[in-house]
């Protein structure tokens, strides 16, 4: 899977997979936007396969062995949106800016790639959260059976609105807080590092069983944000008295209107990511949080100077 738009990715994909044929025998289904760009290029692609409907999509999963992604950590995001249950393990090429969840160098895809067939491999298994979205909570039902997965986080902000956005959020029934300000973060541990640091949350490491409850500008003195257990059930409520309605979004994209009524309720999915290590889970999110973030970078001072001796 590939991030659209980029001429280097489309040519490292031709090279790649040309390779994976020749060298590995393996057979190869691509996104059928990368099949069109493959034929445009050349005949030579006839082989590789793509899927044509959401149903084929459904069962991608009973045919793939292995995710290869190619660009930054939203293609992570994408290919793990395609998988809505069990995911085959993702090893990702590092092709945007940042790359928190893709530890492989591209220029050394051969090497990476001969490895890790052969096996065996360090994975990160990545929790993911389930969203379900309730129209008018008198009702209390789904307004999809099937839930929204998100591998980073659920946003619900106050959207366009100049207001303060008004959210009544539950834990198992109990009531934990109103919030206040411009909205709330429920983020999955792999998440931690995405949005939810950006308004103040802490960094904790992927493999961390919890959810992530962190405010988004709240106007409060004393709103630190919560890490609460894996296994519990969140409700976020737009109260009947809110003066405008909050948006949901869900890693980042497919917002969603939440009106005075309307709930959102966010549990640990069954089904993690599986995504390969480069050397393994606490290598790679240490080296993550200093080569991408510059965690606590400062010289060191020297020994000459004044000394408790
Ligand atoms: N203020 C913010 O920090 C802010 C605002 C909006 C969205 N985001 C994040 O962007 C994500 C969507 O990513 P995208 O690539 O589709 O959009 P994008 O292209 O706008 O990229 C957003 C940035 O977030 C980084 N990122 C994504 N997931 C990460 C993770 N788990 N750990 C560390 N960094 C991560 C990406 O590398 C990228 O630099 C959302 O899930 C959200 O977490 C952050
Ligand atoms: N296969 C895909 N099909 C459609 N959209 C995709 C696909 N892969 C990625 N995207 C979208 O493209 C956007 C950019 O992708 P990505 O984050 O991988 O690259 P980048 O922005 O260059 O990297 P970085 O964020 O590290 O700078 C994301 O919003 C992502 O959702």
């Amino acid at each position: 899977m590939t991030k659209p738009n980029s001429t280097s990715v489309q040519i490292l994909c031709a090279e790649m997979i040309r390779w994976m044929k020749e060298h590995k025998k393996l057979n190869i289904y691509v996104e059928p936007r990368v099949m069109g760009e493959l034929l445009s290029e050349s005949s030579y692609f006839n082989f590789v396969q793509t899927w044509k409907d959401e149903k084929e999509i459904l069962s991608l999963h009973t045919k793939v062995d292995l995710v290869v992604t190619l660009g930054g950590d939203g293609t992570v995001l994408w290919a793990a949106s395609m998988f809505k249950g069990p995911v085959p393990p993702i090893v990702s090429f590092s092709l945007g800016s940042l790359g928190f969840m893709t530890p492989f160098h591209s220029e050394q895809y051969r090497d990476c790639l001969d490895s890790i067939l052969k096996g065996p491999i360090s994975i990160t298994l990545r929790h993911r959260m389930q969203c379900h979205v309730i129209r008018d909570a008198a009702k209390n039902e789904y307004e999809t059976e099937e839930p929204i997965l998100v591998l980073n986080e659920v946003t619900i902000d106050r959207g366009i609105s100049s207001f303060l956005a008004n959210l009544e959020c539950y834990c198992d029934n109990s009531f934990v807080t109103r919030v206040q300000g411009d909205g709330l973060i429920l983020s999955t541990t792999s998440g931690s590092t995405a949005y939810s640091l950006g308004a103040g949350g802490s960094m904790v490491h992927p493999q961390v069983p919890g959810i992530l409850f962190t405010p988004i500008c709240p106007h409060s003195l004393s709103f630190r944000p919560l890490i609460l257990p894996e296994h519990v059930t969140i409700r976020v409520q737009v109260p009947f008295n809110s003066r405008s309605p909050a948006w949901a979004s869900f890693d980042g994209k497919d917002r969603k209107q939440l009106a005075a009524g309307d709930a959102l309720v966010c549990s640990m999915a069954p089904w993690p990511v599986p995504t390969a290590c480069q050397i393994d889970s606490t290598n790679d999110f240490l080296r993550s949080i200093h080569d991408g973030l510059h965690w606590n970078l400062r010289k060191t001072q020297s020994v000459d100077g004044p000394q408790d001796l």
